[in-house]
């Protein structure tokens, strides 16, 4: 695949997103595309795809080649079987109803063999772990379950091409490691190029041949990973950790860092983490489950949330957490057991009631967006919370600087959009806020932010609760973390002891450093004080 000098922008009055930009992905190559929040990752991913600009609109210059071939008068259905593409948003991709009939679709439109078909349903079943899923409707399947659907249904039809946008979001840290080891295997053994744009540089750097990362400023920047992420303006911990320590080369993988880290945590004072006091009970669950038909996802869970806390949810994909959090908002109906938010049954009240006790961001954040601009979406979470005018907006600009308030949030980047929502329900700031799967299409800084508004909500005596899958977002922000796996807990505790306990979701700090060092701003600190 190759971009031959591409120019591209929204129109006359946006600033350009691609500036006479080359990049070519080589047979048998991965290449990790990097870039700030909204800085054009899913619009290059697009060219490729064929969705920009016809789908888009916007001004663009250049050439797209497959196989030496332009395809820029193919349209996107015709790049289909060149072109493997899985968006940010799997659900909104899917074109049929069970998750079978949705794996098949691709090679029906091409005219396979039944035979055939059928044979690589079940390779691809078996690849990304969902045989039990095989008939199930999709519009029930968790986040993580969806997208693992999406993917498998463009490996079926064998393109010698993917383009994958953020493919690991919705995986659990598990997932996302078979996941692109499966991605890796069909690199290496049938010669497939892929593309894929991440947040999550952990998680795929050690599997990139290349990395690109869009600058800002329209430029692309290609190369060797370590060399790229000299000075990225994103990069994974192991990275950051390397550039606060002076490391060169760069470490890529926790066991070259390990080596790099010989004798250095005996220099160095081990943070002390204060216990947070546990503040009141706000929420309390009791042998609460809740089923959907035959399956049970949740599971005889008791469960305390603490004023003044912030409780991560980690677990497997499907593992119950997206449907604890809406009982516990009252929204899904349980099967048994009790629920109490702020000493009422959130069951008895009503929908308003809830949701001015509860603040939850959904998973699809989106659905919560209803009007033409960003600046009334702002405006009106200000007076709907009673918060002084620009409380919102000053919100969004500290998550993610720079969005356009007349821009329809139709047209934001999926983490300007997520921003949003997330501006959006702090600024009416609720007892308690909870949040699914917040760092989706989040880099970084954004996430760092989060993390610290987060921690200012908790300590003005607010509940926080967070479903994620994100390790170092959790090493960050927990208090405390409770994981579940087939919706009951399995482990519960402070982030410093769960987090540890198992190699899944220790950050990257914790596997070079060991079980003291949760992040690299604790490192940036005790390398601080040593240096007096
Ligand atoms: N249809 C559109 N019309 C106008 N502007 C748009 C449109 N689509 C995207 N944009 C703007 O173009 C910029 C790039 O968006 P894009 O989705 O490519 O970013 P991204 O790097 O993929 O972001 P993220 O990290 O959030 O996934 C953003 O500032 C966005 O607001
Ligand atoms: N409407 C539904 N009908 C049937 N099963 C459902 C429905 N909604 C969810 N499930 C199933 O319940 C289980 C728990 O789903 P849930 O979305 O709570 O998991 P999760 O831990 O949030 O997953 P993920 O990490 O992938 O987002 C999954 O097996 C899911 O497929």
């Amino acid at each position: 695949m190759e971009l031959r000098s591409c120019t591209f922008d929204y129109g006359e009055d946006t600033r350009p997103i691609l500036d006479a930009v080359d990049l070519t992905v080589e047979e048998g190559e991965l290449v990790v595309l990097a870039g700030r929040t909204g800085v054009g990752k899913s619009t290059l991913l697009g060219l490729v795809n064929g969705l920009v600009p016809k789908f888009t609109g916007g001004r663009f210059r250049g050439d797209v080649l497959i196989d030496g071939a332009s395809v820029m008068h193919l349209p996107p259905r015709e790049r289909a079987h060149l072109v493997g593409y899985v968006g940010q948003d799997p659900a909104a991709g899917f074109v049929t109803d069970t998750v079978e009939e949705e794996l098949a679709y691709g090679m029906e439109q091409l005219g396979y063999d039944p035979a055939t078909m059928r044979r690589r349903v079940e390779e691809t079943l078996d690849l990304l772990g969902i045989p039990e899923l095989r008939a199930r409707d999709l519009r029930t399947l968790s986040g993580g379950q969806q997208q693992r659907v999406a993917i498998g249904s463009v490996l079926t039809t064998h393109p010698r091409m993917l383009v994958l946008d953020e493919p690991t979001s919705a995986l659990d840290p598990t997932a996302a490691e078979d996941v692109l080891a499966t991605l890796t295997r069909l690199v290496h053994d049938l010669g497939v190029s892929v593309l894929l744009a991440e947040h999550r540089l952990e998680r795929v750097v050690p599997f990139a041949d290349r990395m690109a990362v869009l600058r800002g400023d329209g430029s692309l920047e290609v190369g060797d990973p370590r060399e790229v992420l000299l000075d990225s303006p994103v990069a994974p911990p192991l990275v950051e950790l390397g550039r606060a320590l002076g490391w060169s080369p760069l470490p890529l993988s926790v066991r070259e860092a390990r080596r790099a880290a010989r004798g250095l945590t005996e220099r160095l004072t081990p943070p002390v983490v204060p216990e947070t006091a546990a503040g009141k009970v706000s929420v309390r669950t009791r042998r609460l489950t809740v089923a959907y038909g035959d399956v049970v996802a949740v599971r005889d869970v008791d469960l305390e949330l603490h004023a003044g806390s912030v409780t991560c949810l980690m677990g497997r994909n499907g593992s119950g957490k997206s449907t604890l959090l809406w009982t516990l908002q009252g929204s899904t109906r349980r099967t048994a057991g009790s629920v109490t938010v702020a000493g009422d049954d959130p069951a008895t009240l009503s929908a308003a009631e809830r949701r001015a006790r509860f603040g939850l961001v959904p998973q699809t954040a989106a659905d919560l967006l209803y009007l033409e601009t960003v600046a009334e979406e702002c405006a009106t979470a200000d007076r709907h919370a009673e918060a002084s005018a620009g409380t919102c907006r000053a919100l969004l600009e500290r998550l993610v600087p720079g969005i356009d308030p007349e821009a329809h949030p139709r047209d934001l980047s999926e983490g300007q959009r997520l921003s949003l929502v997330l501006a959006i329900v702090l600024t009416s700031a609720p007892g308690v806020v909870a949040l699914d799967e917040p760092t989706r299409g989040l880099d970084y800084p954004a996430k760092s932010v989060l993390a610290t508004v987060l921690r200012e909500l908790a300590d003005d005596g607010r509940t926080v609760v967070v479903a994620t899958h994100d390790v170092e977002f959790v090493a960050a922000v927990a208090d405390r973390t409770v994981v579940l796996a087939e919706g009951q807990v399995v482990s519960a505790g402070p982030t410093a002891k769960v987090a540890v306990e198992s190699p899944a979701f220790a950050p990257q700090t914790v596997k070079v450093l060991g079980p003291a060092w949760l992040t690299v701003d604790q490192v940036r600190t005790a390398l601080d004080t040593a240096r007096g």
